[in-house]
């Protein structure tokens, strides 16, 4: 009788996935601990302590700064998320008829460009400009979306991206302001597609999706899609430009707990 024999995994298959498991495990871990530098940069900057924020501008720079940065995140795009969120807008466009019948071409607004070319594939109707705060190829534009002067810029773009940008935003004020500047930057009807990490919504004390929906629509934008599953990383929405609402701001002012509870981040937007 034939010795029945161990069936065994192969070599290859375990040490890929290990392999790219570590690495988005260590690129999850860079990336959490530059936010974590980014807030404390900004509460050292509103209450200008000097000393520390020398401490915290060379433990940023220890670490490689945005640059390493943004080196992680082009890992955790690829890996974390099956490919980056270009893919989802892209169909959420093509589903609202967007690349057909067109004389000219959708203008594209990309914030947090780690790429020059996620809509190369559309370029016969998605004329797209990226932008970021460190630009990493020639054709990426380096600019600071929120320093953009709104007079300048008032209604230039058919399409805003801010895709795993508000996030990295580290005061809940400027994360509202950057809403509010890229409302006013898209044309009539235009579109704003957002992409965060799950977790910023389903485990907020300060942010959950019906407040979000809330927020949104005072700024003046109808949410018309969004996709996340239970215990997935990332949630996707795609909201319209509609005229201005005459919803009070008010409740949006100051942070309101929405969630009890040890475990819960901090993840916040103001108006
Ligand atoms: C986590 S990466 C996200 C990249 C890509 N959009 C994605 O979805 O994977 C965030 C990028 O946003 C950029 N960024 C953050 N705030 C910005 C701002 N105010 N203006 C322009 N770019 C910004 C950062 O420099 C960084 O490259």
């Amino acid at each position: 009788m034939p010795k029945s024999r161990k069936k065994r995994t192969p070599i290859t298959h375990s040490t890929k996935s290990r392999a790219s498991s570590s690495r988005s495990h260590s690129s999850r871990s860079v990336i959490r601990r530059f936010h974590v530098l980014l807030k404390r940069r900004a509460q050292f900057q509103a209450t200008r302590s000097s000393k520390e924020l020398v401490d915290i501008e060379n433990q940023i720079e220890e670490m490689g700064g945005l640059e390493r940065y943004q080196q992680m995140s082009s890992i955790g795009q690829g890996s974390d998320r099956g490919g980056g969120s270009e893919k989802v807008l892209i169909k959420w466009l093509k589903d609202h008829n967007l690349n057909v019948n067109r004389h000219i071409k959708i203008k594209l607004l990309e914030v947090g460009a780690l790429k020059p070319d996620n809509y190369g594939s559309c370029s016969s109707w998605i004329d797209c400009t990226p932008m970021d705060l460190r630009s990493r190829h020639p054709s990426i534009l380096e600019q600071d979306f929120l320093l953009l002067n709104e007079n300048e810029h008032f209604t230039s773009w058919d399409v805003i991206s801010l895709s795993l940008v508000l996030n990295f935003v580290p005061e809940p004020k400027d994360r509202g302001h950057m809403l509010r500047l890229a409302h006013s930057l898209l044309v009539p009807d235009g579109y704003l597609f957002l992409a965060l990490p799950l977790p910023c919504v389903s485990n907020s004390r300060y942010l959950n999706f019906q407040h979000l929906k809330a927020l949104m629509t005072a700024i003046g934008f109808l949410e018309l899609r969004d996709k996340w599953k239970e215990g997935g990383k990332m949630v996707y929405w795609l909201y319209q430009k509609r005229t201005a609402t005459h919803i009070s701001l008010d409740n949006f002012h100051k942070k309101v707990s929405l969630r009890n509870g040890n475990r819960r981040n901090n993840f916040c937007i103001l108006l």
